[in-house]
């Protein structure tokens, strides 16, 4: 457990709002282990970028995070004035997200861009920086003399690997995506993660991915975390989710995916729609849309437990299944990583 990279403990963020203090993401907590690939699945409005906002202290006003602790390292992130944030954004943590392509500034070339940034945290000489900002382009796929084009001259993809290496330059150890390539088309999109991987292995850094494409986050990531109206609701290595999901809403979600069913599967997916955070539903908060709720449902709230096979769920029915059961089961799951 201290070996973690990342540590996220009973989080919570409210947007504060004329009506009143909107709490959007609700103690979650979960680990991030070096060179781990987690990815944040949940219906839109969950919370998943409003998390990986806050592990960065990124999040925009009116957002606030009101409660929990996120470490990094060893690091306290949310008690790090702005000179230690200077220090963790870009060089220990980076953001990749899906309009990052269009902050690329349009006026300077792209060597120069990345050379900046590696002459000001690095301190190296321009000439140095410029060499760095040609490995680093090479390294996403785009050829070192592209330092002198600029972003317009550039396809989306290209524009997307650029900020990919960007994200890449000072080495950091947690790189944040959400949706980096969703703008980008399907073919170019499956290119770039694949690079993302190669370079996670090549490089070492752990990811947190974020896509709304569940057959993509199976394929690509470790481990996955399952947000429902803003709280946990399942945490597991992929494959074992994959194979056996613990929790009714993952199977929902998992169910309204064609490419995660063989043919023949009804594709079900979720009845109904997430609930008001104005007005959350007492208990489960998926209860309502459950079809396994039963009373205890809507009365108690179930508590995210660990399981075994490193795997947790928050769910009153695995909590009537016997640990015996779920020791057969689940021993039977492959634990390996998935990609
Ligand atoms: N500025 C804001 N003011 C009030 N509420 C906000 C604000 N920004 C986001 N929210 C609310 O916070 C909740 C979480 O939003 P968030 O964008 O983190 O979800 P998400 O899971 O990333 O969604 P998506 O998949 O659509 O990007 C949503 O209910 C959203 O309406």
């Amino acid at each position: 457990m201290s070996d973690a990279l990342l540590t996220v403990e009973d989080l919570c963020v409210d947007y504060v709002t004329e009506r009143g203090w909107l709490r959007v993401v609700d103690k979650v907590s979960f680990e991030v282990q070096p060179g781990e690939i987690m990815g944040l699945a949940g219906e839109s409005g969950s919370g998943k970028s409003t998390i990986i906002q806050a592990i960065l202290r990124v999040l925009k006003a009116p957002g606030v995070i009101t409660g929990g602790t996120v470490r990094f390292d060893g690091k306290d992130v949310l008690a790090l004035d702005k000179r230690g944030l200077r220090g963790l954004r870009w060089c220990d943590i980076s953001l990749v997200c899906q309009s990052a392509m269009n902050a690329l500034n349009p006026v300077i070339t792209i060597g120069e861009q990345l050379g900046d940034a590696i002459e000001a945290h690095e301190g190296v000489r321009r000439s140095q920086a410029l060499v760095r900002a040609r490995e680093l382009l090479e390294l996403v796929g785009i050829e070192g003399s592209r330092v002198h084009a600029y972003a317009h001259e550039l396809s989306g993809g290209m524009r997307q690997r650029v900020v990919i290496a960007m994200a890449l330059a000072l080495r950091p150890r947690l790189v944040l995506m959400d949706e980096p390539t969703t703008a980008l088309d399907v073919v170019v999109q499956k290119e770039i993660l694949q690079q993302i991987i190669r370079l996670r292995r090549e490089l070492g850094f752990a990811v947190i991915f974020i896509t709304h494409d569940l057959s993509l986050m199976f394929e690509l990531c470790t481990h996955v975390g399952v947000l429902y109206a803003g709280r946990l609701v399942e945490h597991a290595p992929s494959q074992a989710l994959f194979e056996r999901p613990m929790h009714p809403y993952t199977l929902g979600l998992m169910r309204s995916f064609p490419d995660l069913h063989g043919e023949g599967d009804d594709l079900v997916g979720v009845p109904g729609n997430p609930p008001d955070l104005w007005k959350p539903p007492k208990g489960c908060r998926f209860h309502p849309r459950c079809p396994q709720a039963f009373a205890d449902c809507s009365t108690r709230a179930p508590q995210l437990r660990a399981l075994v096979g490193h795997r947790h769920a928050a769910c009153h029915l695995v909590d009537q299944v016997d640990q015996l059961d779920q020791l057969d089961q689940l021993d039977q799951v492959d634990q390996e990583e998935s990609p």
